[in-house]
């Protein structure tokens, strides 16, 4: 994620396609971001995650404000255009919105969960990167409407306790966005399986979602297994506090403090 000098953003020409309204001092940082942001699409069909073109990847870009503006409210979002195969997709073909989904700069349309994207990154400041997939597992567990129950010490990990679910939402508005900040908003979880939808995933950055859905999806799949030799076990509460505090802050290289 990169954060350059503010400056406007160009409205779609109206021809489903925008003249690039991406201003000079971000194009550095939306170059990288499209880089990140295509390469990791390849992720979903590498871990198994999509089918067609049923998934999709976005990273924040941060734009500082002028003063009196509302932090974030510059904000671009880099995302796949809508239905095009994760073969196709490049650099190039990757499109950019502004953060009420509108076409800032991208020869089509941009993917049909935009909107959703986009509500998740203006209610939720933190977050850098948004993932939304079809996985089998956590998708069978959103069609029933029920929490995967934190039962393996890589849910803390990952999850701090449950994958919560969300309200079932009609695409097309802000509707499954809200869906998403409602239940994610006070959870450790940066997973929530949205009711017969499918996962959408959060991270601090397009990458960091992404190992979200390959994990929420790997976790969804080994308790349905256990499930069907019996009821698995509970981790206690104080436990899983624990597995989540040392993976977050312990786990892998940590920075040089
Ligand atoms: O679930 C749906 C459509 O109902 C979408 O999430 C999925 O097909 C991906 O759409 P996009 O190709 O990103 O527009």
């Amino acid at each position: 994620m990169s954060t350059i000098t503010p400056s406007g953003t160009a409205p779609s020409d109206g021809t489903g396609s925008a003249a690039s309204g991406v201003p000079e001092a971000l194009r550095a940082a939306v170059d990288a971001a499209k880089e990140r942001v295509a390469a990791l699409h390849a992720e979903l069909p590498r871990w198994e995650l999509v089918v067609w073109t049923a998934g999709n990847v976005s990273e924040r870009v941060r734009v500082p404000v002028g003063d009196g503006e509302p932090e974030g409210s510059r904000d671009l979002l880099v995302i796949k255009p809508s239905g095009v195969s994760y073969d196709d997709i490049t650099p190039d073909a990757m499109v950019v919105c502004d953060l009420d989904a509108h076409l800032v700069e991208g020869e089509r349309a941009p993917s049909s969960d935009t909107a959703a994207h986009a509500y998740v990154y203006r209610h939720m400041p933190e977050v850098g990167g948004v993932v939304h997939t079809h996985s089998t597992y956590a998708t069978a567990w959103a069609a029933r409407g029920e929490p995967v129950p934190c039962v393996l010490t890589m849910m803390a990990d990952e999850f701090g306790g449950d994958v919560p679910v969300g309200p079932f939402a009609l695409i097309g508005d802000d509707s499954i966005g809200r869906g998403i900040v409602e239940t994610l908003r006070d959870s450790r979880s940066p997973a929530v399986l949205m009711r017969n939808h499918g996962p959408f995933t959060i991270g601090k950055d397009a990458r960091a979602a992404v190992k979200a859905a390959v994990m929420c999806e790997e976790v969804a799949r080994t308790v349905h297994i256990s499930r069907q030799l019996g009821e698995p076990t509970r981790i206690p509460q104080a436990d899983v506090d624990s597995l989540y505090a040392r993976y977050q802050n312990v786990y892998g290289q940590q920075p040089a403090r």
